[in-house]
């Protein structure tokens, strides 16, 4: 190589990383910089991934939540239902830091209390949230925004300036491949479709490697066929990662829960059913609450 294209090779590089950093450096992203080390790794030997018994949170005396308690396995896919108003959306609040409940325990693995870390020391620790709203870099390309998540991860030691390894090259490429966005890749977030900034979060999320997903309506808006691709994505990531899903489509609930998985539904603060789909469908309560309006 001559030495101008050395020249130039090194002024593109700088020139993305600078572009990179600007945007790092901001909020965007709940994922981002600025993390501490991590505070703890979950044990998982029990089976469980998230334990939640008896937490009560109260706005000026509303309970939001009431004496709510459920389990999540590892690597279980659990869909989460309910009128709104049941509690779902504090549920995760409470799961993430980001209130704090009245009374009650939360558990990550058998040994991590919740309740004792902050909210940035909870993602640290292998919980991802996705909020309903897409949260991507618009101004930087899918690959960018990949390559900035898998950056922001301390457990991998990479500088923001570092370049990136043929592994971590690797990884964004299966990523891309995972969230069907491979031929994307050079496109800027702002322009992609609503369905592919949820996938491209979820793929930003995914490169930290979550233990737990907590995932708030994320089929709202999307296309039919973008449903039907987003159920698949979330089949394939169970087992690998535990999933909690909150959603009222009910054509992609039955998608993921594929007749054998269990639904959890919420009311009042607290859960009203749960069981197979089927059978909470049929449960007159449930009805009256929820599926009936
Ligand atoms: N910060 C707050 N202050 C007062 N009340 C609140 C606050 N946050 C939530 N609530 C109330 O708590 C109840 C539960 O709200 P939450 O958002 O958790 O329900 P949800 O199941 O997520 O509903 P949706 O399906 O509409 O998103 C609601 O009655 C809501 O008005």
């Amino acid at each position: 190589m001559t030495p101008d294209l050395m020249d130039e090779g090194a002024r593109a590089l700088a020139a993305h990383q600078q572009k990179l950093a600007a945007v790092g450096g901001g909020s965007a992203w709940e994922g981002g910089f600025g993390r501490p080390m991590a505070q703890g790794v979950a044990d998982f030997a029990q089976g469980v991934a998230l334990y939640v018994e008896d937490v009560t949170v109260s706005f000026d005396g509303f309970k939001a939540l009431n004496a709510l308690s459920l389990t999540i396995g590892v690597g279980e896919l659990r869909c989460i239902i309910g009128p709104n108003g049941a509690g779902k959306t504090t549920m995760m609040d409470v799961i993430t830091g980001k209130t704090a409940p009245d009374q009650g325990k939360v558990h990550f693995g058998s040994n991590i209390d919740l309740l004792r870390l902050r909210e940035n020391e909870i993602a640290q620790i292998g919980i991802g949230r996705k909020f309903q709203k897409p949260t991507v870099y618009e101004e930087l390309s899918v690959f960018e925004n990949l390559e900035l998540a898998l950056k922001a991860d301390r457990r991998v030691r990479a500088s923001l300036f570092s370049r990136l390894t043929g592994e971590q090259l690797d990884r964004i490429g299966a990523m891309l491949e995972r969230i069907h966005l491979k031929p994307s890749a050079q496109r800027l977030a702002g322009l992609l479709s609503h369905g592919q900034k949820q996938w491209l979060e979820i793929g930003m999320l995914l490169m930290q490697d979550p233990k737990l997903l907590l995932l708030d309506e994320p089929v709202a808006g999307m296309t039919d066929e973008e449903t039907e691709r987003t159920a698949e994505l979330f089949l394939s990531l169970a087992g690998e990662h535990s999933l909690m899903v909150v959603e009222h489509d009910m054509k992609f609930v039955d998608q993921l829960t594929q007749g054998h998985r269990k639904v959890t539904v919420l009311h009042e603060g607290h859960v009203l059913a749960e069981g197979l789909l089927s059978q909470v469908q049929n449960d007159d309560r449930v009805v009256e609450v929820y599926l009936g309006r």
